[in-house]
């Protein structure tokens, strides 16, 4: 590991989480954004918790992207841990669809933000526009990347029939 740290974090509740988490990831690589990712969880492994959430910003992380299914206390234990941005990631749980974990996750109380994201996958690329979105206000190099992905993506629909099948 680098001494110069990332600049988001995307850290979630387990492993199996991957298949969420990973389209935060990819987006962010798309975009050029330096990012680590790691397994913390606020039940399993709290102490990890503690020590990352309480040093991230010291570290040189600017964004967090959690993370998390079910009961997903992750994201809110971890803006309670830190002043850094926290953007919550509900990741779709197979007993109740992801619900369980967006209502873990949105209704916090006032004063400790998360910024929740969707269920699932459009969750997941959402909030890593969203930390690209934030770091691009100092970064005019990743504003027009941004800009670029967006003109992509517009593209891409706007090339595709506009007639219903
Ligand atoms: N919600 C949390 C937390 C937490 O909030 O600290 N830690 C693990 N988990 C969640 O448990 C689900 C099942 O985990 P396993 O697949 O490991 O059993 C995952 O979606 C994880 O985010």
């Amino acid at each position: 590991m680098s001494s110069k740290r990332a600049d988001v974090a995307i850290i979630m509740g387990s492993q199996s989480d991957w298949a969420t988490m990973s389209h935060a990831a990819d987006t962010l690589a798309a975009l050029g954004v330096s990012h680590e990712k790691r397994i913390v969880s606020a039940h399993r492994t709290p102490e990890r918790l503690y020590e990352f959430a309480r040093g991230a910003k010291a570290a040189g992380f600017k964004i967090i992207i959690a993370g998390a299914g079910g009961a997903a206390h992750l994201p809110g234990m971890t803006a309670a841990l830190t002043p850094l941005p926290v953007f919550g990631v509900p990741v779709e749980s197979k007993a109740l669809s992801g619900q369980d974990s967006l209502l873990s996750i949105v209704q916090m109380p006032a004063g400790i933000p998360v910024g929740t994201l969707a269920i699932g996958k459009a969750g997941a690329v959402n909030a890593a526009l969203l930390a690209a979105a934030v770091l691009a206000l100092g970064d005019d190099d990743l504003a027009a990347r941004l800009d670029a992905w967006r003109a992509a993506q517009t593209a891409k629909v706007a090339d595709a029939p506009a007639d219903a099948p």
